[in-house]
């Protein structure tokens, strides 16, 4: 069964373009499998969307010939037992003859024998041939997006980029309160970063982790606390946090004591947000609007945008957008972006300042979109340097710039 529904959803993400944990999460199945065997489905569907590039392409190396039309799901049976065999070291009779059993459940009968010589093969061939981490990095990154990666930071940076998402990114949470960082390391055997995260070792239910329940620190990577530095001092301060949801930033907003005003158009995530500010006894007026639409009455201090974007900064925590996004959807997202930074910046008071912000890897939806902002607002000013972080050991992808309103 867990292989079965892995099954199922690699086929609704890789045919269909459809988030994992959504194709995941609504599986009519899923609530049939112990807690145990819903995260060996999770990590087999996490591991072989991470290495499907290169998983791909030692099963092409012993296809004649690749299936065509429907018969192509059966790609995705063989891509799982890879990923067993390579990445998760399941013992190879047992990769076998599950992939057998799936083959016929998922009515490919007439392929069991395909499947099963191409799964020996690899498995004996994985004990002759060695691969640098270097060529398994690079072919796990479709090419248009590593050569865009190449084109803006260079060809060893993308290379770093690529092997930053072979591996399990690290988990970092945020202490409500910065004095609070030393005890909340301790207590939770973490280490403190530089800029006051706090990074656990991999690993369990974070639920159950110490602190969580009474909301004394929450899940955010080190990168991602970055964009709200960029405003200063918000203490007392109204401040319009643009696409708050699930609230991250609205936290750390708040915690710093600014008057925030949540907008996002999203029911589901800011749900998610009221859920976070309950259990971290945050405060925040929460409004479900579309900015493409929605007009404030007011101007504020401060406003941070963090727009909707590809996401490419972030993808090795979510390996199935390798899969599912293509390159034009930057020139889609920097459209939205620009939008909504146009709107924002009626939003603010003259002197007050705008935090834009996104996940993106892509320079069109960051150092372009700044470019193209003060070309077109004589009435603002960038203040200090552009925030670009690459994913590595500093966190995830992050880009951020601050202006001011002068007129
Ligand atoms: C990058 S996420 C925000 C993450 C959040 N700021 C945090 O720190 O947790 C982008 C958000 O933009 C929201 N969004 C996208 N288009 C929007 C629009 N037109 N109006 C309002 N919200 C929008 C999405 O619902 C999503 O929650």
């Amino acid at each position: 069964m867990p292989r079965r529904i892995a099954y199922d959803v690699l086929c609704q993400v890789l045919g269909k373009k459809r988030p994992m944990d959504e194709a995941f999460n609504s599986h009519p199945h899923l609530d049939k499998l112990t807690p145990k065997a819903k995260s060996f489905s999770r990590a087999l569907l996490t591991t072989t969307m991470r290495h499907k590039g290169f998983i791909d392409h030692l099963i092409n190396e012993c296809l004649e010939k690749r299936p065509k039309g429907a018969a192509r799901d059966i790609l995705n049976v063989m891509r799982l037992g890879v990923a067993q065999l390579y990445f998760m070291h399941v013992p190879a009779h047992a990769v076998l003859s599950e992939a057998q059993i799936l083959t016929g459940r998922v009515d490919f009968m007439q392929y069991k024998k395909l499947v099963n010589a191409v799964l020996r093969r690899i498995d004996r061939e994985q004990a002759e041939k060695e691969f640098a981490p270097a060529f398994i990095a690079e072919k796990n990154i479709p090419i248009w997006l590593i050569e865009s990666w190449k084109n803006a930071y260079g060809e060893e940076a993308a290379q770093a980029i690529a092997l930053a998402h072979l591996k399990e990114p690290p988990l970092d949470i945020t202490p409500k309160y910065n004095d609070e960082a030393a005890i909340w390391a301790k207590r939770l055997n973490g280490e403190i970063l530089p800029n006051g995260s706090i990074r656990l070792p991999i690993g369990g239910r974070i639920e159950e982790l110490d602190g969580y329940g009474n909301g004394s620190w929450w899940v955010q990577d080190a990168a991602a606390t970055h964009p709200v530095t960029l405003l200063g001092d918000v203490k007392g301060k109204t401040v319009l946090d643009l696409c708050a949801a699930p609230g991250g930033k609205t936290m750390q907003l708040a915690a710093l004591g600014a008057n925030v005003t949540a907008v996002d158009k999203s029911t589901n995530r800011l749900k998610k947000l009221e859920e976070n500010l309950a259990r971290t006894h945050l405060k925040a007026d929460i409004l479900t609007k579309d900015l493409m639409e929605w007009e404030p009455d007011c101007e504020f201090d401060a406003i941070l945008l963090d727009a909707p974007c590809t996401a490419t900064g972030t993808l090795r925590r979510h390996p199935d957008g390798l899969w599912t996004k293509k390159s034009d959807d930057i020139r889609a997202m920097a459209d939205i972006q620009g939008t909504l930074w146009h709107r924002a910046s009626r939003w603010v008071k003259t002197g007050g300042t705008i935090v834009y912000c996104t996940c993106s890897l892509q320079p069109e939806e960051g150092e372009l979109m700044v470019k193209a902002f003060l070309k077109g607002h004589a009435n603002f000013e960038q203040i200090g340097d552009v925030y670009r972080n690459l994913p590595g050991a500093g966190g995830d992808g992050f880009f951020a710039v601050a202006v001011k309103r002068t007129s």
